[in-house]
């Protein structure tokens, strides 16, 4: 009976340790990720600062989170979450291009 309990606890531990391995692979991509695109935004920020644009373009944001929650209910995620979560990147990509403006 105790090796029978101890055989579900080992198991327990072997899929929650396969689990935390593939969740720290999966943060590493969202880091890396998040690195390339704010390249780029950090890009769009010298390019609007040297042409004079303002730093947000609703137009454009509002059809990237529409596009979001569309890959959101493909993925499986909750598409208010994937709103939530773009809005927020965005916010902090406004901020930089403030600042590349003053
Ligand atoms: C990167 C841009 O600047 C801002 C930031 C955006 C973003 O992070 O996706 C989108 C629109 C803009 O408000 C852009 O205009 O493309």
């Amino acid at each position: 009976m105790t090796d029978m309990t101890d055989d579900v606890v080992a198991r327990a531990a072997e899929l929650l340790k396969d689990h935390r391995a593939s969740i720290d692979r999966l943060d590493a991509i969202l880091i890396y990720t998040l690195g390339e695109r704010f390249k780029h935004t950090q890009a769009v920020g010298k390019l609007k600062a040297e042409h004079d644009l303002p730093p947000s373009d609703p137009t454009r944001e509002s059809a990237q989170i529409a596009r979001l929650e569309e890959l959101a209910i493909q993925a499986d995620l909750d598409p208010d979450f994937a709103k939530k979560f773009l809005n927020f990147i965005i916010q902090e990509v406004i901020r930089h291009h403030r600042q590349h403006q003053s």
